[in-house]
């Protein structure tokens, strides 16, 4: 740790000890973290585990980043880590003596170990990406190229991407994969400008056998950056090297992105990945339980999986929360009366009602002017049967009911017309503004109720 690093932390921790923290929670969760330095304004912080990481995010972060502030007498973000600083992080400490606004560090590498194929649970909502993932993983640059991967916050995009960046390099351990979220894509090429390294930036992007971009939606309407990764994607293209791109949503429902691009990101395949189902976020919470080596009830872990829907990233946080609660209240039966204790906070604020069919039923046959019993009969006239569609469209997003079990709700139909009419309803909202505007009304009706 170079000297003027030593200096900062010690004073940080100062601050904490004298002013702020009581002994004993300073002892527990301060003693054992380390700093690693500032990358690009962010003052990193390696932590020795996921649970003070944990405690660290949700207690402590505001005291690291107004003490840090103080001694730096800058802004900072502060981040933490899991894990020992590696040799890669003295470029970070040598930041700190510099100005914070310095080009990036090299990022080359920065795959996540946890995230593998082996620690990727498998389920209805994710199966397609991960097959294509798997395809593209196995044959970069002949299966799909690009591969375009979306879906909402917190579903396994950047876990599924690093995945198939681990997966190349171990059968290939020469290839050069490259993994960037399209922020720091933006960020390092502002900087480039800045400081006339225009040419470093082309040879980094642009020499790479996989380039793994997250979240491009942040590139929509940023007309330079979009100018430059088009051109990033042309030449790997041409050269056979994989590109991988991940969004929030498909390439057509981003706005202000430009149609080059867009058309460019439909060249090969996209795949989306849906919130998963009651039966995947269990095997989610086992497998998460497995490997951190939590010992934990099911009925706890049915506890969580009913409770948290939509958002794995919050699925696994609210078992690390569960897990740290037990620890720091000394008690080690967890029960499910614990668990909804230690995630009272977090439930009260997240969406926990549930949304049924007949509810969905109700609004959408509302909103035609329907009745129900409409709805589930068998007449096919098109003012019936659209808005049949869209109520099976919406049954299956928003519940989590089987399609046979959503048939046998609109009078006992197949589970295979219920597929025709998620499909057909999917589809037609990608072009049809009256449809998502209905869709969105509905939605949210459903939602308030
Ligand atoms: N199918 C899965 N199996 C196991 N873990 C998963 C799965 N899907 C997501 N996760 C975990 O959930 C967390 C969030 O996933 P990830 O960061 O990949 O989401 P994302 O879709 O990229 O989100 P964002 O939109 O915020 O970038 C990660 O810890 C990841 O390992």
């Amino acid at each position: 740790m170079n000297t003027q690093l030593a200096e900062t932390w010690e004073k940080v921790l100062k601050i904490l000890k004298v002013e702020i923290m009581s002994e004993v929670s300073y002892n527990t969760w301060i003693l054992g973290l380390k700093p690693i330095g500032m990358r690009n304004g962010v003052f990193m912080i390696s932590v020795p585990n996921e649970l003070t990481l944990d405690i660290i995010n949700q207690r402590y972060m505001l005291l690291f980043k107004e003490s840090i502030k103080h001694v730096l007498n800058q802004d900072v973000d502060v981040q933490c880590v899991v894990g020992e600083p590696d040799s890669d992080d003295s470029k970070a400490e040598e930041e700190v003596q510099k100005d914070s606004i310095k080009p990036a560090p090299e990022a080359f590498g920065s795959l996540n170990s946890k995230y593998t194929f082996d620690s990727f649970v498998i389920g209805n909502s994710n199966r397609f990406a991960h097959a294509a993932s798997v395809a593209v993983a196995e044959s970069p640059a002949n299966a799909y190229n690009p591969l375009f991967l979306y879906g909402g916050v917190g579903l396994g995009k950047t876990h599924l991407m690093h995945a198939i960046g681990h997966h190349i390099q171990a059968n290939n351990p020469k290839a050069k994969v490259v993994y960037v979220s399209s922020e720091k894509f933006t960020n390092e090429l502002i900087n480039s400008i800045r400081y006339d390294k225009n040419l470093d930036f082309r040879n980094k992007y642009r020499n790479v056998d996989v380039l793994l971009v997250d979240d491009i939606q942040f590139i929509a309407g940023k007309e330079s950056t979009q100018e430059e990764f088009f051109h990033t994607f042309n030449e790997l293209y041409e050269a056979r090297k994989q590109i991988i791109i991940s969004s929030d949503r498909p390439p057509n429902e981003i706005p202000t992105l430009e149609d080059r691009l867009r058309t460019r990101f439909a060249w090969g395949l996209q795949a989306d990945i849906q919130a998963p189902d009651f039966e995947t976020r269990i095997a989610i919470l086992k497998k998460k339980a497995e490997i951190e080596k939590y010992v934990v009830s099911s009925d706890v872990m049915v506890y969580i999986a009913t409770k948290i829907k939509s958002n794995i990233r919050e699925l696994e946080g609210a078992l690390t929360r569960v897990m740290a609660y037990s620890s720091l209240t000394n008690n080690k039966n967890i029960t499910v009366d614990l668990a909804a204790e230690a995630l009272k906070d977090i439930i009260s604020s997240t969406q926990t009602r549930s949304i049924t069919i007949d509810l969905i039923q109700d609004v959408v046959a509302n909103y035609y002017n329907l009745s129900v019993q409409e709805l589930k009969s068998q007449r096919r006239t098109r003012n019936v049967a659209y808005p049949r569609q869209i109520a099976m469209y919406l049954s299956r997003k928003l519940t989590d009911m089987s399609l046979p079990k959503i048939g046998d709700e609109f009078g006992g139909r197949d589970h295979t017309t219920v597929i025709h009419a998620y499909e057909k309803i999917s589809a037609a909202l990608k072009s049809d503004d009256s449809l998502a505007s209905a869709i969105r009304i509905i939605t949210k009706k459903v939602n308030s109720q």
